[in-house]
């Protein structure tokens, strides 16, 4: 898990995924499944991408009664996935009930997935917390705050952005992982990202593992775009 690039397959149906795919060839991948796709897809997509020797992240956040969270990854477990997610800002109960949920769904002689938080989501930035969620400590506390939460209830790390992974780490431990989104070269658009970092300066801060989209998804030359970033996120390695 730690040390891994991940391909959010921000994509509307199996189709597109499918075309984005034929760049890769034989290149097993760690591919991030969100919203978009799931809602359109289902289970089915888990299975195919599974089938070709992928890894996965189901990206669904989950944030609703600890219940009804508990089910849900109940059911979710069966999927098999790599790793799984919640808001943190569902709360300390709601994080332990999903780990029981995923724990109780886990087929006997699979591994659970690992579960992680998202605290503040990359594209908030500390002044839109501040006013819109009313919290008033400074973003990277509150970062914090929900990564301890998250810790407290044995999760396995959280989503946040490159510049609060240093203080999770230091606070919570290497092991601890932290996911980041929001990464992009110098020259990539933004766009709706608020806290965004290039991957050389996301490893040089000690994030876990980078998440990223629409500069692979949307180049004209895709495979040379994620191997460009593969060269930056893993050449600090050497
Ligand atoms: O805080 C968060 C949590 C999740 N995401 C997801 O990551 C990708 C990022 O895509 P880009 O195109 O590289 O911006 C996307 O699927 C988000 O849903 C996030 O960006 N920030």
């Amino acid at each position: 898990m730690k040390n891994s690039l991940i391909i959010a397959l921000d994509f509307a149906n199996k189709n597109e995924v499918s075309n984005f795919l034929k760049a890769f060839e034989n290149e097993k991948l760690f591919l991030k499944v969100g919203m978009e796709l799931f809602y359109q897809e289902g289970p089915s997509i888990i299975h195919d991408l599974k089938e070709q020797g992928h890894k996965i992240f189901l990206d669904l956040k989950l944030h609703d009664i600890p219940n009804t969270v508990k089910s849900a990854m109940k059911g979710l477990a069966r999927l098999n996935c790599d790793l799984v997610n919640v808001h943190a800002a569902g709360g300390f109960e709601m994080m332990e009930s999903a780990l029981e949920g995923l724990e109780a769904g886990t087929i006997a002689g699979n591994k659970r997935p690992a579960c992680i938080a998202v605290t503040q989501l990359t594209s908030t930035s500390e002044e839109q917390m501040k006013k819109e969620q009313l919290i008033q400590v400074p973003l990277e506390e509150s970062v914090l705050h929900y990564a301890a939460l998250a810790s407290k209830a044995k999760l396995d790390g959280v989503v946040c952005s490159t510049f609060e992974a240093r203080s999770i780490h230091q606070s919570l431990g290497s092991s601890f992982l932290t996911v980041a989104p929001g990464i992009r070269l110098k020259t990539d658009n933004v766009q709706d990202q608020k806290r965004v970092a290039t991957p050389e300066y996301a490893k040089s801060e000690g994030v876990s593992t980078i998440v990223v989209g629409r500069s692979i998804t949307q180049s004209d030359q895709p495979l040379e775009k994620y191997l460009t970033f593969k060269r930056s996120w893993e050449g600090v390695f050497s």
